[in-house]
């Protein structure tokens, strides 16, 4: 049976509930989030997006085909074109510009799991650098549509409703979809041995999501 993204899902099964259905996550659909944490992530994420957009660079760096080419600049768009533009606006609303988030230090969540994938994609190939990518964007895509389904979640009079409306959006989905359908077809000619280790990164990469969650929950630097 092809290995597909599903069963890194399953072989990292703890990791990634810890990951998706973390606190952060449940009080941002209910609405109940304190402020000040949800501040503290958005600000950190815009720092983790810059980073994140260099990996999708360096992925378009080691593609040797133009759809691997067109696949690393669609995810770079995505984070450029349709992610950010939500933070910027998010932090103009609080009244801090663009220039302002470029000089906030980052925080070691922040240093661990950016540095990890950079790392990840400069060692090894670029499966290893997509794998290490896809709890970001498919993540996000598969916690926002959840979101929806949740009795507890609350999209009137939420003040973090626009970022559910982001992530479960047509753009959003339709990236975390060609990102997932990428990476099932590498998967697809993998031998259990290089599967084995390619779980390792998404595990590690899953615990750095929930850790990422827990730093905001935290106001953690
Ligand atoms: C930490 C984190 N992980 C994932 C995503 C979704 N690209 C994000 N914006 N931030």
């Amino acid at each position: 049976m092809p290995f597909r993204f599903g069963d890194l899902k399953q072989r990292s099964r703890a990791s990634w509930e810890a990951y998706c259905r973390h606190d952060f996550v449940r009080a941002l659909g209910a609405g109940d989030l304190p402020g000040p944490a949800f501040r503290h992530y958005l600000q950190q994420d815009y720092l983790f997006l810059i980073h994140f957009a260099r990996a999708f660079a360096l992925a378009a760096y080691k593609s040797r085909d133009l759809a691997d080419l067109r696949r690393a600049g669609d995810g770079l768009r995505a984070i450029l074109d349709v992610e950010l533009d939500l933070h910027v606006a998010y932090c103009r609303e609080w009244g801090i510009d663009e220039a302002a988030l470029a000089r906030l230090p980052e925080s070691r969540a922040t240093l661990a799991y950016t540095r990890y994938v950079l790392d990840t994609g400069n060692r090894g190939d670029l499966l290893d650098l997509h794998v290490a990518l896809s709890p970001c964007m498919i993540g996000y895509a598969e916690i926002a549509l959840w979101l929806l389904e949740q009795p507890f979640t609350r999209l009137d009079g939420n003040p973090y409703a626009p970022w559910i409306a982001m992530y479960a959006g047509d753009e959003f989905q339709q990236a975390a979809r060609d990102e997932r359908e990428w990476v099932d077809a590498r998967l697809a000619r993998v031998d259990a041995a290089r599967f084995d280790e390619l779980v390792e990164i998404f595990d590690a990469a899953a615990r750095l999501e929930a850790d990422f969650w827990q730093m905001g929950l935290d106001l953690a630097d």
